[in-house]
């Protein structure tokens, strides 16, 4: 199984279950993803959703280098960049409040659904980086339009993106991309993090982020993710990124 959808107690959450690819996203997780969003997106009795990944190793390691790599060149690419990345501005423009539960490293693709996320709760023990540039290419989900969109200060962003270092918990949240940490177990994390934003009735979580979204709607963020999903399938087909990635599959066990 690649993913679990639970909805409970006004609860969605979806859980990436590839913890043996520390929760790398495939084609089947990504249609697990729609199958989510269809769920949640209209269904008014949900007031929180949540993202996070199997056991307690990774949140997601981004795309599935060893599906992925068959994919040559840019038009192969394409596809499944700018799935995603639809998928990914749906997820942000959920109408309730997005949670991702970082349960553990959160790399390339992984940052990018977590910062598609309105909160980003994190365990102690995580790490997280946007990496893609030390893979030769530049996000492909959109989340540097994410980043510049929602965490403002420009040159922080850039060197977030650009310098691709794996960063602490403390430095996560140092940089305010990590909202909050925990310490424990990852639903003792959530529940506390919940505890506080349940005090307010959820259909004012919904009237705030109908304001974020009409301002994403007006910046034109989709077409933006989109171009990335271009840009990036650009520098896919290049040598220098299939040279990173077969180093990479050629030390797997
Ligand atoms: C493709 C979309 C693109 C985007 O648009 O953003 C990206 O996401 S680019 C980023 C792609 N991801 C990576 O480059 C990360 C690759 N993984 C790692 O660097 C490391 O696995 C780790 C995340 C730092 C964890 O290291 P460690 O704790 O040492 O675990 P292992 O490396 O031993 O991993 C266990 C197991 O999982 C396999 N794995 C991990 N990540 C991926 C992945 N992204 N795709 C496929 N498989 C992955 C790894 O190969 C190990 O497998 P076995 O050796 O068979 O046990």
């Amino acid at each position: 199984m690649s993913h679990i959808i639970e909805i409970k107690n006004g609860i969605a959450i979806f859980t990436i279950d590839r913890p043996e690819r520390m929760n790398a996203v495939n084609d089947a997780v990504m249609d697990g993803l729609a199958e989510f969003l269809d769920q949640v997106e209209d269904n008014l009795d949900v007031a929180y959703t949540v993202i996070t990944g199997a056991g307690n190793r990774a949140f997601c390691a981004g795309g599935d280098l060893s599906e992925f790599h068959s994919m040559r060149t840019a038009d192969e690419a394409l596809p499944m960049l700018s799935k995603m990345s639809g998928l990914l501005y749906r997820l942000a423009t959920l109408p309730m409040p997005t949670i991702a539960l970082v349960n553990g490293i959160a790399v390339g693709g992984g940052c990018e659904i977590a910062t598609a996320c309105d909160y980003r709760v994190i365990s102690d023990q995580a790490n997280a980086g946007f990496i893609q540039a030390t893979l030769a290419i530049t996000t492909g989900w959109g989340g540097a339009t994410l980043l510049f969109e929602k965490h403002g200060k420009h040159d922080r962003v850039f060197r977030f993106l650009s310098e691709a270092e794996v960063h602490t918990a403390e430095k996560l949240l140092e940089v305010e991309w990590a909202t909050e940490i925990y310490d424990g177990t990852a639903e003792q994390g959530l529940e506390r993090f919940l505890s506080k934003m349940s005090r307010i009735h959820p259909s004012v979580h919904r009237a705030y982020k109908t304001i974020a979204i009409r301002k994403w709607t007006a910046d034109f963020m989709r077409d933006r993710m989109l171009e990335e999903s271009r840009q990036c399938a650009r520098l896919w087909e290049q040598e220098a990124h299939h040279e990173v990635v077969e180093r990479f599959l050629s030390k797997r066990s």
